[in-house]
């Protein structure tokens, strides 16, 4: 019996629900919120999903306790904050974030399953969740969704299938993402990439989403998706997700082989692994200063 948990009922949390529901990814689905009737509000909305649509899964509302004995958490929380930064947007809700996350760590220390973090800015989320909790299965999304858009972006400007397209988006879930773009291949060949027309679709991208429809929500439900899968051992293959690699906590490509994830980095050229040490660096010195304000200049 697989079970599964969701921290958070919003625009992401909701979205993932209906998607994991009907794909009929876990027997139970258990959700939590700030509130027990926002829970029990998602709950009922989705028990009438799986009612009509001979789903498998039996979704409850819960108390975070109950989430110790999933077998995968996704937390998809957002504090209440005004974002107003106009650079480095996603950055812009670690001080409000951090504690809710230090909170769901202390409730879910000892949980032994896979804690995948949405919440923003999730390189660095997903570090604190995993330092506060002990929890050793911490993984980031973010990157695998930058690679989507990537994939999508180049094969749109080409003109070929988004399926012929390799490549990775490693590093910052944000302006620090790096372009793999010297490994990049269509139909196994090198190619040529566009860098300055795809830089600029992936940081319009989000904001143009969430203007039109005010939140993104099914991307990041399907990275989420897509990741369970792996860690879940349903199948094997890539993605990229934040992960601790060489003592800094960012995104990488993951192979997962029966649930286990290993490490496989491309190789960089000299510009990608300056913009990897540079999104390193940011990273790297955003923890400290989350984590120890008092020490920041
Ligand atoms: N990593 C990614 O690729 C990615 C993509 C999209 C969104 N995000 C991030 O995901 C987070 C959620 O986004 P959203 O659009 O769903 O936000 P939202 O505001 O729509 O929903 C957030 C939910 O969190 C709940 N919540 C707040 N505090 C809580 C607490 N203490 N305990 C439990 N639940 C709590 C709220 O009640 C709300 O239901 C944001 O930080 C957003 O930036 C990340």
């Amino acid at each position: 019996m697989t079970t599964l948990g969701i921290v958070g009922a919003g625009a992401v949390g909701q979205t993932l629900a209906t998607a994991m529901v009907s794909a009929g990814l876990a027997q139970r689905l258990l959700v939590t919120s700030r509130t027990q009737s926002q829970a029990q509000a998602l709950a009922d909305d989705l028990a009438d999903l799986a009612a009509s649509t001979s789903s498998p899964t039996t979704v409850t509302a819960a108390a975070l306790p109950d989430l110790l004995d999933c077998q995968a958490v996704v937390i998809a929380v957002r504090a209440r904050f005004t974002n107003t930064a106009s650079r480095n947007v996603r950055m812009g809700g670690a001080a409000a974030n951090a504690p809710v996350v230090r909170v769901l760590a202390a409730a879910l220390r000892g949980h032994s399953g896979t804690v995948i973090m949405v919440t923003n800015p999730v390189d660095l989320l997903s570090r604190l969740f995993a330092e506060f909790s002990g929890c050793t299965r911490v993984f980031g999304i973010g990157s695998n969704l930058d690679t989507a858009r990537y994939r999508l972006t180049l094969a749109r400007l080409l003109n070929v299938p988004k399926e012929a397209v390799r490549g990775h988006v490693i590093g910052e879930h944000g302006d620090g993402a790096v372009i793999c773009a010297s490994t990049t291949t269509v139909n196994g060949h090198p190619v040529h990439v566009p860098l300055k027309a795809v830089r600029e679709e992936l940081t319009a991208r989000p904001g143009r989403i969430s203007s039109g429809i005010g939140r993104t929500r099914s991307g990041p439900a399907g990275a989420v998706l897509s990741t369970l899968r792996l860690a879940l051992g349903h199948h094997d293959g890539t993605t990229e997700l934040t992960t601790p690699h060489n003592g800094d906590w960012y995104g990488i490509p993951l192979r997962f082989i029966a649930g286990q994830p290993v490490p496989c980095l491309p190789t960089l050229d000299s510009t990608e692994a300056q913009l990897l040490h540079t999104a390193r660096t940011k990273l790297h010195t955003a923890y400290t200063e989350l984590v120890h304000p008092e020490g920041a200049s």
